[in-house]
């Protein structure tokens, strides 16, 4: 049954916003919003818009269960896929996206154009928060690096998925683009709403259409790129002279989990107070435990999560710290689905151990470009060979005058000889030897991260059984569909989702807070973590670094090593 607010909030008419504590229902509100607006007597429709795609899949997937048919009149997408349908259907546009590895190979570029030191990841995060405003950057390194950026992507007749939401805004300000028709607008997750969303939303704002927000200043975790937080809500509330209902009763957790979380996130300033009373009361758990190793925290949330995979969900600060739970969750041969982010078994260091292998077990001779790269052999010298014809390098000879270095001569003949010992290895059934030798071709090559994940990879490759193909099977093997697992997510992309048990990973000083964003945002951040669980919430750390101040915050203790596991 819903409560009073929420029953408000649905039969609202105008402009609204719900602003609330997490698990208080605002998504619900929403949906319920939805199947009482549509109906089969009227032809309004509704367009619903979030944040990242796992949150919109859900939304429709509730929708469609609750109004059926009906349900076509409901359009639900993030910001980026709603903008992209607007310009292709009302302009024709076309795009060509980049994203992922091509999106940081494009920074490094520009990076390199105007000598920008640092992390590509990082340098993206500037790009990113500059794209999300509507000023240019004060900075002067920092504009000359976007710039260099938006000059690359132009030249190559690309787009990120910043300009999706930015031309949509230009072209309806020109008048060339129409606003979408749809009587009803949602936005969900609104605090994460940023300078140049908020502009397209204003452009939406309409007497005859009515605009409904929801959201919570204490879930605001994308500051780093504008978002606009507090700040946001307050100005929708004016500037659409919105009706405001709020939500304070706390539907997801057990009273054990809301009260450490609400004593953590007490301690921010300039916060909207909320009401946060936990309906279900007690009956949940929490617990911390520390460990010596980052592989002894992947064991033990592995011997947890082995009976009931899908009722667990972990979280990370950062992408590369589920890497290590991915590779225990795979050596257990334990269901899992990893979330927003690459996996391990697709990093540029377990690609060229995973078709070295393959090649190795199928006794091919060919396809080599990754590994020579991953060797050292410079791009033009690679293209120099296909250019002569050798496509098969392995056991291949060069005339002289080729244009082939010595040292890449060297590195082929080298690995010719070593690929044929492989090749024996593995027909004799010797592959202990062969991952040893493969490991140690491998290893002088790689970065200091990716020789961590290739030991590793390795180590899991010789847990598992059977020939080289099998175990490279049971690697990549592709999921059943319907077997969620074990999720892996970042702390970021588990925003508005909600699991029966959720295991925290690396809750360490240097990890969360991280000195990238400021602490309150990262209180935030550890905040909408910790209120994901619905029945138990594990926090762990490991002796690489001191617990995360945090812990103590949410007025909860660290054990030292070696205590019992506490689960
Ligand atoms: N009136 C209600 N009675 C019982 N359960 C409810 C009620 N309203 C919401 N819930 C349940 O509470 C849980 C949290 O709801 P929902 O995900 O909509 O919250 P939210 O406010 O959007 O959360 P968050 O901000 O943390 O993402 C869901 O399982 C939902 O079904």
């Amino acid at each position: 049954m819903l409560n009073i607010n929420q029953e408000q909030a649905i039969h609202a008419s105008g402009n609204l916003a719900v602003f609330a504590c997490p698990g208080s229902g605002k998504t619900r509100t929403l949906i319920e919003k939805a199947a009482h607006l549509i109906s089969p007597d009227h032809d309004d429709r509704i367009l619903i818009v979030t944040f990242t795609k796992k949150a919109a899949g859900e939304i429709k997937e509730r929708i469609n269960k609750k109004i059926g048919p009906l349900s076509s009149r409901i359009s639900v997408g993030t910001f980026h896929s709603v903008c992209k349908q607007q310009l292709e259907k009302g302009l024709s546009k076309k795009f060509n996206l980049v994203t992922g590895s091509k999106l940081i190979a494009l920074v490094k570029r520009a990076m390199k154009q105007v000598d920008f030191e640092g992390k590509a990841d990082d340098a993206l995060q500037k790009i990113d928060a500059a794209k999300c405003s509507i000023t240019a950057p004060t900075d002067a390194a920092i504009n000359d690096l976007f710039e260099a950026y938006q000059e690359l992507l132009r030249r190559d007749g690309k787009h990120d998925m910043h300009d999706l939401i930015l031309d949509a805004v230009a072209e309806m300000k020109a008048g060339r683009l129409r606003p979408f028709g749809h009587k009803w607008i949602f936005v969900d997750e609104f605090q994460d709403t940023d300078h140049v969303q908020f502009e397209w939303l204003k452009l939406h704002r309409n007497p005859s259409r009515s605009i409904t927000v929801v959201g919570d200043d204490d879930q605001c975790i994308y500051g780093w790129r504008n978002a606009l937080g507090f700040q946001g809500m307050e100005r929708f509330v004016n500037e659409f002279q919105a009706e405001v209902v709020t939500l304070g009763i706390n539907y997801r957790s057990y009273r054990e989990i809301v009260f450490p979380s609400a004593c953590l996130i007490n301690l921010n300033q300039d916060r909207m107070l909320k009401a946060l009373d936990p309906a279900r009361g007690r009956g949940g758990r929490i617990a911390c435990n520390r460990f010596s190793t980052d592989q002894d925290e992947a064991e033990a949330l592995a011997n947890a999560a082995t009976q009931a995979p899908s009722e667990w969900a972990v979280l990370a600060r950062t992408n590369m710290a589920l890497d290590v739970i991915e590779l225990e969750l795979t050596a257990r041969q334990i269901p899992y689905t990893r979330h927003g982010g690459s996996g391990v078994w697709s990093k540029l260091a377990t690609q060229v151990l995973l078709d070295l292998l393959q090649s190795i077990s199928r006794q091919s001779n060919g396809g080599y470009d990754s590994l020579l790269h991953w060797m050292g052999v410079p791009e033009h010298e690679l293209s120099q060979l296909h250019q002569h014809g050798q496509i098969s390098y392995v056991g291949a000879s060069y005339p002289d005058g080729d244009g082939i270095s010595a040292s890449t001569k060297k590195t082929i003949n080298n690995l010719a000889i070593k690929f044929l010992d492989w090749q024996n290895l593995a027909k004799n059934k010797r592959e202990e030897l062969l991952l040893i030798g493969v490991s140690e071709f491998l290893m002088p090559a790689a970065s200091t991260w990716d020789k961590e994940i290739l030991a590793r990879a390795i180590s899991v490759l010789q847990r598992l059984k059977g020939s080289i193909s099998q175990r490279i099977a049971l690697v990549q093997r592709k999921q059943e569909e319907d077997i969620e697992g074990v999720g892996l997510f970042t702390m970021h992309a588990s925003k508005g989702l909600e699991f029966t048990n959720v295991w925290i990973i690396r809750a360490e000083e240097e990890v969360i807070p991280s000195e990238r964003s400021p602490e309150s945002e990262e209180r935030r951040l550890m905040y909408v973590a910790m209120t994901r669980a619905q029945n138990r919430l594990v926090i762990s750390a490991t002796s690489l670094n001191k617990p995360s101040r945090f812990i103590s915050e949410a007025g909860l203790s660290m054990p030292k090593v070696g205590s019992p596991i506490n689960l």
